[in-house]
């Protein structure tokens, strides 16, 4: 699969929502960060904004989940408009039954594991996912510095990915720049949230397409990418 770059509007401006995500058109998903301030200690936005947001692009809405009781929630922002919801391992009581019901309502599904969460638990439910999310900060805020320690776990969940012959994408989120992104890729990660190093940039689109060239470049180079 092709490397997919995902710009997260958690480091744009939020008085300029629709503008901001027009400048990263081009993009492959426009990444959305739903805090609760219980999940996470911080609070961004619900359901009314991502039903806006998906009436101001046409980039499809990648929605990042770090709420509590994603079972009760997460099926509102397949409502909303958003493409992929990705709920926490950590916030769903039942993640197989919430899975096959963002399925059926048309969108993808996906499961986040914070860094402290192990990968191997969960082996079983690959087959249930469509993309899986390494945090590769503590989930919360933006502008953090890259948790190297998490690239054994993206290795790994790479070799599970193989071994089942799975179509699961797997996704990084936090930190993650042009001085770490390769790093990722190497690892075996193919699908890249950058918000910092994307809004934070003077030309966002550019951003997006530097990444792009990196991600693939070190892809074509890495062992688990040649083996397929
Ligand atoms: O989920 C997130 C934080 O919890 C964000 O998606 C992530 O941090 C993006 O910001 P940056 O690229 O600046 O780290
Ligand atoms: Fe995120």
């Amino acid at each position: 699969m092709a490397v997919q770059i995902n710009p997260s509007i958690l480091s744009a401006d939020f008085s300029r929502l629709a503008q901001e995500a027009k400048a990263v058109e081009g993009a492959d998903w426009l990444h959305v960060d739903v805090m609760d301030n219980h999940f996470v200690p911080n609070l961004t936005l619900g359901v009314p904004i991502v039903e806006s947001l998906a009436r101001a692009t046409d980039t499809p809405l990648d929605c990042h989940l770090m709420i509590q009781d994603a079972d009760r929630w997460a099926p509102q922002y397949v409502e909303a408009g958003a493409g992929s919801v990705t709920f926490h391992a950590e916030a769903a009581a039942a993640p197989v039954r919430l899975a096959r019901e963002i399925r059926a309502m048309g969108a993808r599904a996906s499961m986040a594991l914070k860094p402290a969460t192990p990968i191997e638990p969960f082996e079983d439910l690959l087959p249930e996912l469509d993309m899986l999310l390494i945090m590769t900060v503590e989930p919360g805020f933006g502008g953090q510095a890259f948790l190297d320690i998490m690239l054994p776990k993206i290795r790994r969940t790479r070799e599970l990915i193989s071994k089942h012959g799975l179509e699961l994408w797997l996704q990084v989120d936090g930190g993650v720049s042009a001085s770490t992104i390769e790093r990722c890729a190497e690892a075996g990660a193919d699908v890249f949230v950058a918000g910092s190093a994307v809004y934070g940039a003077s030309d966002p689109a550019q951003a997006v397409r530097a990444l792009r060239t990196q991600a693939q470049a070190a892809t074509a180079q890495a062992a688990w990418a040649c083996d397929h």
